[in-house]
């Protein structure tokens, strides 16, 4: 859908990426992560033409951007961000709004993709009405996810849009945007340098330092394969076992046709999760059920030791 072909960028003669050659692919959650300043924030704006590219290609659908009116490209193109930007003066309906008013879809329209965005992404519908100042930082990030979804794009860019958000809020808004990724197969940017949410929510992960790739591939690559030692240090040696466990999830690893009794976890548990459950419950075997609650197997503590083959 997007790809990048030897693109650079430089402010004021300082180059901020150099060569970089990757690409999108349709459906596919790409996690952009790396140290501070090694360009991801560059390389995501580049994508809708907040900051244009020097050097290099980067086309979307096969037509190079720069061909592209900027407008029209951005509104095909959702984008979160951190700092959140809604409009102060507006409420959070014509926030949400934004997209579908300069498309100009009928009202009724509009009214009812704000609903439906409010419930998605768990806010009360009497939210509408209210103004940003009215509404928590969580609350008003969720409001950014639900304006970046409005008019439905083909392409949703986030930029660190669960940064400074406690735990709880944050683990919540994960579990949003991986449903709306799994519900709706929308193809997904997110900038973090969060390894763990990195993990949590990518399909593909493109590593970057001092504003190049070192290595872009499946998380489990990264971890099992790392092209360096910078890689491998990136994602903590010492950490290394718990983010294996943390891809594997136990509906997949369970024993099917076993039965046992006794309080159960869900199949969609990462094994992280899973080991922590089996360390404080003090058991070796733990019974998984289905989404509909319905046993599924039973996950023993030995096949954690497995998990690598899992992947
Ligand atoms: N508008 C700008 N003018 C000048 N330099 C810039 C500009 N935007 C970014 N840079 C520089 O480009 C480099 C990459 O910045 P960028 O914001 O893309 O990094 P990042 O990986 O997103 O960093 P962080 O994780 O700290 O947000 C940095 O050295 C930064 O100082």
């Amino acid at each position: 859908m997007i790809a990048f072909n030897q693109v650079s960028k430089s402010f004021a003669g300082k180059a901020a990426v150099s060569d970089l050659t990757f690409t999108l692919n349709k459906g596919e959650f790409t996690v952009l992560i790396g140290t501070s300043g090694s360009g991801k924030s560059t390389t995501l704006k580049m994508i809708n033409r907040l900051i244009e590219h020097d050097a290099g290609t980067i086309t979307f659908a096969g037509e190079e951007i720069r061909q592209i009116d900027a407008q029209q490209l951005r509104r095909r193109m959702g984008y979160a961000i951190q700092s959140i930007g809604l409009f102060p003066h507006w409420t959070v309906a014509r926030n949400i709004a934004t997209v579908p008013a300069l498309l100009n879809w009928p009202r009724q329209q509009i009214r009812a993709r704000v609903e439906e965005l409010l419930a998605l992404l768990n806010l009360d519908a009497s939210f509408a009405s209210r103004y940003p100042h009215q509404l928590s930082g969580g609350q008003q990030q969720r409001v950014g996810v639900a304006r970046a979804l409005a008019a439905d794009p083909e392409l949703l860019l986030m930029d660190e849009p669960f940064g400074a958000l406690d735990p709880v809020t944050r683990a919540a808004l994960q579990q949003e945007i991986m449903r709306i990724h799994q519900l709706s197969g929308r193809t997904i940017v997110l900038v973090t340098h969060d390894i763990d949410e990195a993990l949590l929510l990518a399909d593909k992960i493109v590593l970057m330092d001092g504003g190049r790739i070192v290595q872009q591939g499946k998380p489990v690559t990264l971890l099992t394969q790392p092209a360096s030692e910078f890689v491998r240090d990136f994602f903590g040696r010492s950490e290394l076992g718990v983010r294996l466990l943390s891809l594997g999830h136990a509906g997949a690893a369970a024993r099917r046709g076993e039965f046992l009794p006794g309080e159960a976890i869900g199949e969609s548990m990462n094994l992280r999760e899973a080991l922590s459950q089996f360390i404080a419950r003090r058991v070796d075997k733990l019974p998984v059920v289905d989404k509909q609650q319905k046993p599924l197997g039973v996950l023993h503590f030995s096949d954690l030791l497995r998990q690598r083959e899992l992947n």
